[in-house]
C-alpha cells in the first residue's frame, strides 16, 4: 500500500475564537480529498474548542509539549494534557522551537519519546538554515536531527511523520524548488533505509514545509518522495483546502 498523503496546517501563534470559527467552517465544508489525511496544529489553549467544532475526519495537533506528564514546570503543557482535551497529534522540533527557544536535538528527542508514550502521534520537524545550506551541510544537518530521534521513536515509526522544513524557506516566500525538496526527501529515505529498515523507509511519510501555497503545491505534490506538506501562513487562509487537495489535482 502506498503512503497516504498528509497535510498539516500549523497556525503557529495566530487566530482568536472568531477567526478560528471562520477557518473551521471553511474546513468543515470542504470538499476534501478522502485520500488525504489532514491535521491542524493549533495553539494549545484552543485545542478543545477546535476539536469541538471541527469535523472528526480532520486531526488536531498541539504545536509543542513538555517531556514529562506532570509536575512543577510552570507554564508548560504535557502531551497527556493536549491529548486529554482532544488532540491526536503534536508537532515537535519545529525550527521556531529550535532557533527562538533554543531547543536542541536531545530535548526534542525526549519530547518525542514522551509524546509517543503518552499516545500522541508526532510530526517531527527537521531542516537546515540558510548558512548550513550554503556551507553544503544540508544532508549532515537533517541526518543528524533525524538520528537523534531514532532511540526516541524506537519501533513506533507508524506514529511519526517527518517534516522537512528548510529554515530559509519558512515564512519567506522562498519555496525550495520541487527538485531541491525531492532531492533531500529521497536522501532522507535512503538514509532511513540504512539506519532503520527498508520497511520503515518505504512507509515513512515525509512532508515538505516552507512557503507552500496553492500555487506551488501541485508541482511539489507530484514529486515521488514528497508525501504531504506542513503549511504555516497559508493554513490560515481558504487556499489551505486547495493545498490539501493538491495531490488529486496533479
Ligand atoms: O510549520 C510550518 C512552516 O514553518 C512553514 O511555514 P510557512 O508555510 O508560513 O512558510
Amino acid at each position: 500500500m502506498g503512503r497516504k498523503f498528509i497535510v498539516g496546517g500549523n497556525w503557529k501563534m495566530n487566530s482568536d475564537k472568531d477567526q478560528i470559527a471562520e477557518i473551521v467552517k471553511n474546513l468543515n465544508s470542504g470538499p476534501l480529498d478522502p485520500n488525504v489525511e489532514v491535521v491542524i496544529g493549533v495553539p494549545s489553549i484552543y485545542v478543545a474548542f477546535v476539536r469541538s467544532i471541527l469535523t472528526e475526519t480532520i486531526g488536531v495537533a498541539g504545536q509543542n509539549c513538555w517531556k514529562v506528564a506532570k509536575g512543577a514546570f510552570t507554564g508548560e503543557i504535557s502531551a497527556e494534557m493536549i491529548k486529554d482535551v482532544g488532540a491526536e497529534w503534536v508537532i515537535l522540533g519545529h525550527s521556531e522551537r529550535r532557533t527562538i527557544f533554543g531547543e536542541k536535538d536531545e530535548l526534542i528527542a525526549e519530547k518525542v519519546a514522551h509524546a509517543l508514550e503518552a499516545g500522541l502521534k508526532v510530526i517531527a520537524c527537521i531542516g537546515e538554515t540558510l548558512e548550513e545550506r550554503e556551507a553544503g551541510q544540508t544532508e549532515d544537518v537533517v541526518f543528524r536531527q533525524t538520528k537523534a530521534l531514532l532511540p526516541a521513536i524506537d519501533t513506533n515509526w507508524e506514529n511519526v511523520v517527518l517534516a522537512y522544513e528548510p529554515v530559509w524557506a519558512i515564512g519567506t516566500g522562498k519555496t525550495a524548488s520541487p527538485q531541491q525538496a525531492q532531492d533531500i526527501h529521497a536522501s532522507l529515505r535512503s538514509w532511513l533505509t540504512s539506519n532503520t529498515s527498508s520497511e520503515v523507509a518505504e512507509n515513512m511519510r515525509i512532508q515538505y514545509g516552507g512557503s507552500v501555497t496553492a500555487s506551488n503545491a501541485k508541482e511539489l505534490a507530484a514529486c515521488p518522495d514528497i508525501d504531504g506538506f506542513l503549511v504555516g501562513g497559508a493554513s490560515l487562509k481558504p487556499e489551505f483546502l486547495d493545498i490539501c487537495n493538491a495531490q488529486v489535482m496533479c
